[in-house]
């Protein structure tokens, strides 16, 4: 079985852990979002590729659920010695190996995905990972912020300085992927789906994860146009996020924070099949009415079991959808 997910960061990643253990043997290939990347230091970081890759590898920080396990920040201690920062952004030694590595490729002429390709040599996450694009995009969150003289001053942030710097705590006026309207998918994305038997949207961020990947022109179209089951896990479970701060960038697309307003923001044009949590049984209805099929389950990533349940029961969805 062939298996396209689009991935951001930590729930993405999570999810894939729980699928390949659910179907060890199917071919899964990752189109994942690179709205998130910022250049610091001089480096290309890639917080959602590097998630995936290092939580598939066996790299990953458990309880951060980024960056590398067993870190240390002596390059980024020296680095903020001689006042160069951002300190709000945590970047550790082993973490930097893997920028520099990509900026090197980079500098040296390679596509981002050839790039990935050759980190991946290193971790084998048993996926596929591919950037969505080897272009440059960029999410700039609108934001209004006091100034010196304690007026509003309204500007755009990159979407890390909004998410890491200030953890969400102003709203997100608006969301922009910016450069996306001119990329194009990176090679092997819409082949994948082209060929996929099923497509998945992990419980990731419906705007700065899925929501960016999809706004990469013919990304969308493809999957739409696919032919197969396209199955989605609700990243909201009783009207909060289960991790992150997925409700502050759904208001600014004007999208309630629920399991069923986030289906609906996919659309029945996108989504074949939508999974919610138990505790939003209740609105199994409201989803299966704007014409997507709905099951409640628990969606809880409490450990790498209860993720596979997950990812089997979204598979069983798309049996169903199939059937239809
Ligand atoms: O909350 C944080 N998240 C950090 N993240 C996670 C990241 O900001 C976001 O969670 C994702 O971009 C959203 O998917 C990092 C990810 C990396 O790959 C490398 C470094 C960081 C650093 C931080 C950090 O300092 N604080």
């Amino acid at each position: 079985m062939r298996i396209v997910v689009l991935a951001g960061g930590i729930g993405g990643a999570r999810f894939l852990r729980g699928l390949k253990r659910a179907v060890p043997d199917a071919e899964v290939t990752v189109i994942g979002n690179t709205g998130d990347d910022i250049h610091l230091f001089g480096l290309k970081v890639c917080p959602d590729l590097d998630t995936v890759m290092y939580t598939l590898g066996g790299g990953i920080n458990e309880e951060q659920g980024w960056g590398r396990t067993d870190e240390t920040f002596h390059l980024k201690e020296e680095l903020a010695a001689y006042g160069v920062g951002p300190e709000w952004f945590g970047l550790g030694d082993r973490d930097f190996a893997t920028h520099i590595v990509r900026t090197q490729m980079l500098g040296a002429g390679y596509p981002l995905s050839a790039v990935t390709e050759a980190l991946c040599d290193r971790w084998k996450p048993g996926v596929r990972l591919i950037p969505m694009t080897d272009d440059r995009v960029e999410t700039h969150v609108a934001v209004t912020l006091p100034d010196a003289a304690g007026e509003g001053e309204r500007k755009a942030i990159h979407f890390q300085e909004y998410w890491v710097r200030l953890r969400a705590s102003v709203p997100a006026e608006a969301v922009v992927p910016v450069g996306a309207e001119h990329a194009k998918p990176a090679p092997g994305v819409l082949e994948a789906i082209g060929e996929a038997d099923v497509i998945l949207f992990p419980p990731s961020n419906p705007v700065v994860s899925v929501g960016t990947i999809l706004a990469v022109p013919g990304i969308r179209e493809a999957i739409a146009d696919a032919g197969v089951p396209v199955v989605g896990l609700s990243p909201i479970v009783g009207d909060a996020p289960v991790r992150g701060m997925a409700d502050k960038v759904l208001a600014a697309v004007g999208v309630e924070s629920s399991a069923a307003a986030v289906a609906e923001h996919y659309g029945s044009g996108l989504l074949d099949g939508w999974l919610v949590d138990t505790v939003d049984a209740g609105c199994v209805e409201r989803v299966e009415a704007a014409g997507i099929r709905c099951r409640a389950v628990p969606l809880m990533m409490t450990d790498v079991d209860a993720v596979a349940r997950m990812a089997g029961e979204a598979l069983t969805l798309a049996e169903e959808v199939r059937a239809v």
